[in-house]
């Protein structure tokens, strides 16, 4: 039963006051619930605030009213908030998106909500500003909050922000506005960005160039969905192509979204753009403020925003009239959110923009097998910049073959290598070392009992960091100190470091190479973004010599003077019994490789492998890209595996091993919804990594055909079932990670 709206003549898509209306709200509730329209009415996708029990929480008017109860019992909404009404294009992404991903709506919508102060309405903040004499009394800390309001030219600032510019308490601030002599009035706090120009020149395109931007800015034009995989060597000009479609996009009036795999790549990224529009386009990461998070929320739902830069969550923004989405280094593992909501930011970037109406750009010198699949079945588009830019050419890849270099114990550098390095050394060009294992040693191992230092809370070795002076669990975090005993058999001074990581790979460079400038380069030595970005610009400036890195240095920095990439380990990656384990290495390598030469001087790349006729390695070191992914794709093609079939990982854990056992094996045994689609599942089985923070781990993995509808079966199945209480289920569609 739903009440009749109030007017006949309201608009569509308004609900009048007293009409029942379904509220979406953040709290993990199964349904929506039915409240009244306010005073005023609502619009269907407004964002409201409702009474739940005592409380009041967020949520969004989803549709109609279900109805069916006492309207007396129905509350009303208790107030609209003063923002955009969610449009139906993102309610349609939130609930496919939560369809795909088998996540309860909510969760979605709390995706989608990730500002603060969206029910605050408080759009004003008071700002300071001089208003009159000096005061009769002049102190040191006034004077000082005087200078800083000269300094800061006018510009708004807020009461916390002068106090710490002036390095005083805001009470002193108070004393001066008391005093007459400065003044707080209420200001607008969420200002539009600056507008970009698309019609400033841009750099000269070569022809190859040329044609893909031109490709990509009759996408942007069509106005329509469209989907490229823009695939281009390392050092082609990728970013320079799609930001022409990103201005013929905001030619268009539409907004644009850069997604980014590393918040450390943004600076580069932002100075381009700066570049190229003359303004700086809106960020979008955990390294944002908070103020500036609710600013962009707002700005990017009133069209006050043009170009977003951002992280995988920047695909839940507000975007009023979204336009383009490129997907940079769409290949990049870091797309797949792997906890909490389980998604893939490049699956669901294509989504929003066929929701949307958008062109999707996925950019890639070495695009997954899934992106490489769909050009080729026409499903994508395809652009290819084959050549590097100017006088730059692909660097000559090559293996240095392990098994005839002479190697002492505890040592990773062959002799090659090292000669090339010390070529570099004397040419004043810098070399990049590339091992992607962080910390000192991975294994620290006691040599009287042969016992393992293993974490308390996980079924994980933990790895020497000797910089932070700890043991670390690379699973949870957990560190302890290096202990001088062994834990199992009580010997001292018998415990020693097994195998490389970047820090012993530093000290083993530093004896070689006296008085030469050695930087490491892996996320954990970094306490912030900011820290990180520094490094890696005073880097490309030439501040290191020799660069040790870890993966986080394979993804797209420009390191002009960088000409010889060593890979001490190239096998690392192959041992893994992972499905991707050919397509990440092959992918890597290249990358890493890719790093090498991309100005003037030519570049090399050297792979330390043990195994050089692999079929990988050769792959890497002839460059025959495509025989390779035509060989990958058939393997997958023949095992039925993705992107030719599906796959679901259910991760169930407990800290009760029976129990999670146990509900596991009953899960197997009822699995007469997944094989009524011809589904197979596999498991259970304790999970790789068998224990994490305490929680025991089981894994169950689901087999099925390309066009099984995998979802709708995988939830029947499951909702046959109460997990026991304590026992946490994880579906993960279209796994990346098998630990
Ligand atoms: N047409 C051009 N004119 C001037 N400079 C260019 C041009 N094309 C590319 N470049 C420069 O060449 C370098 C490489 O370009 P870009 O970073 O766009 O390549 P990419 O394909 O994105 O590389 P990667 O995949 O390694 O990230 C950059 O410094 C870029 O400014
Ligand atoms: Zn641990």
């Amino acid at each position: 039963m739903t009440a009749p709206p109030e007017s006949p003549a309201a608009p569509p898509g308004h609900y009048g006051r007293g009409a029942l209306v379904a509220v979406l709200t953040t709290q993990p509730l199964a349904t929506t619930l039915d409240y009244l329209a306010p005073e005023g009415g609502c619009h269907l996708g407004a964002f409201v605030e409702v009474p739940l029990g005592p409380r009041q929480v967020l949520g969004v008017v989803w549709g109609p009213g279900k109805g069916g109860f006492d309207l007396a019992k129905v509350r009303p909404v208790t107030r609209v908030l003063d923002v955009p009404p969610m449009r139906a294009e993102m309610q349609a992404f939130l609930a496919r998106a939560a369809d795909y991903t088998l996540t309860p709506l909510p969760a979605m919508l709390r995706l989608a909500t990730r500002a603060p102060g969206l029910a605050g309405g408080a759009m004003m903040r008071k700002v300071y500003r001089r208003a009159g004499p000096e005061p009769a009394r002049m102190t040191e800390g006034r004077a000082r909050v005087l200078d800083a309001l000269d300094a800061f030219g006018g510009a708004a600032v807020t009461l916390s922000e002068l106090a710490e510019a002036a390095g005083v308490s805001p009470s002193v601030i108070k004393g001066l506005v008391k005093a007459g002599t400065i003044a707080g009035e209420d200001s607008p706090r969420d200002t539009p960005y600056p507008r970009l120009d698309p019609d400033r020149p841009g750099v000269a395109l070569t022809e190859d160039q040329e044609r893909a931007a031109e490709a990509l800015r009759q996408a942007a034009r069509a106005g329509g969905f469209s989907a490229t995989l823009l695939k281009g060597v390392t050092g082609s000009g990728k970013t320079e192509v799609y930001l022409e479609a990103v201005a013929e996009t905001l030619r268009a009036g539409r907004q644009a979204l850069v997604l980014l795999p590393e918040i450390a790549l943004t600076a580069e990224f932002i100075a381009r753009v700066e570049a190229r529009f003359g303004a700086r386009p809106a960020e979008w990461h955990s390294g944002v403020t908070m103020t500036e998070r609710r600013r962009l929320w707002r700005m990017v739902a009133e069209g006050g925003a043009e170009l977003v830069v951002g992280a995988r969550s920047a695909l839940f923004l507000p975007f009023r009239d979204l336009g383009l989405i490129v997907v940079d280094e769409e290949h990049d593992s870091s797309y797949k959110q792997e906890d909490g909501v389980i998604y893939n930011a490049r699956d669901m970037a294509v989504l929003r923009a066929s929701l949307a109406g958008a062109a999707v750009v996925l950019a890639s010198a070495t695009p997954s097998l899934e992106t490489w699949v769909n050009a080729q079945t026409g499903k994508y588009a395809r652009l290819d910049l084959t050549t590097r830019y100017g006088a730059a050419v692909m660097p000559a890849i090559s293996a240095i073959d392990m098994r005839s270099e002479d190697m002492p114990a505890a040592h990773w550098i062959s002799p090659s290598l090292a000669q090339a390095v010390g070529r570099r050394l004397e040419a004043g060009e810098q070399s990049l070392l590339f091992l992607n294992r962080r910390g000192y040693a991975p294994v620290t191992l006691c040599r009287a009992c042969g016992a393992q230092i293993g974490c308390d809370h996980c079924d994980a070795r933990m790895v020497e960091h000797r910089f932070l002076k700890r043991l670390m669990c690379h699973q949870c975090g957990a560190t302890k100190p290096v202990p001088s005993a062994c834990p199992s058999c009580g010997a001292e001074g018998r415990l020693a470091p097994v195998g490389p990581g970047v820090e012993r790979l530093a000290e083993e460079a530093a004896a070689l190479w006296h008085g030469a400038r050695i930087a490491i380069l892996s996320s954990d030595r970094f306490a912030s973004a900011r820290a990180l970005k520094a490094q890696i610009e005073a880097i490309a400036q030439g501040a290191a010599d020799i660069i040790i890195g870890t993966q986080l240095v394979a993804k797209g920095h420009n390191f002009p003077l960088l000409t010889l990439v060593g890979v001490i380990d190239a096998d690392l990656g192959l041992q893994g019994s992972d499905l991707r384990a050919a397509e990440r290495t092959f992918q890597l390598m290249r990358q890493v490789a890719g790093r090498a030469g991309r100005a003037e001087r030519p570049g090399e790349a050297l792979l330390q492998t043990f195994q050089p006729e692999h079929p990988v390695i050769r792959a890497i070191l002839s460059g025959e890209e495509e025989r390779f992914w035509q060989a990958e794709a058939e393997e997958r093609r023949a095992a039925g595996a993705p992107p030719f079939g599906r796959l679901a990982g259910i991760i169930l854990s407990s800290t009760d091993l029976a129990q999670v056992s146990d509900f596991g094996r009953e899960l197997a045994m009822m699995d007469a919804p997944l094989r009524a689609i011809g589904a197979r599942l596999f498991g259970p089985a304790p999970a790789p990594i068998a224990r994490i923070r305490g929680r025991h781990r089981v894994r169950l993995l689901i087999k099925a055909e390309k066009t099984a509808p995998l979802q709708a079966a995988i939830a029947r199945w499951l909702g046959q079932f109460r997990p026991p209480s304590g026992v946490r289920v994880t579906v993960d569609i279209d796994p990346q990670s098998f630990y």
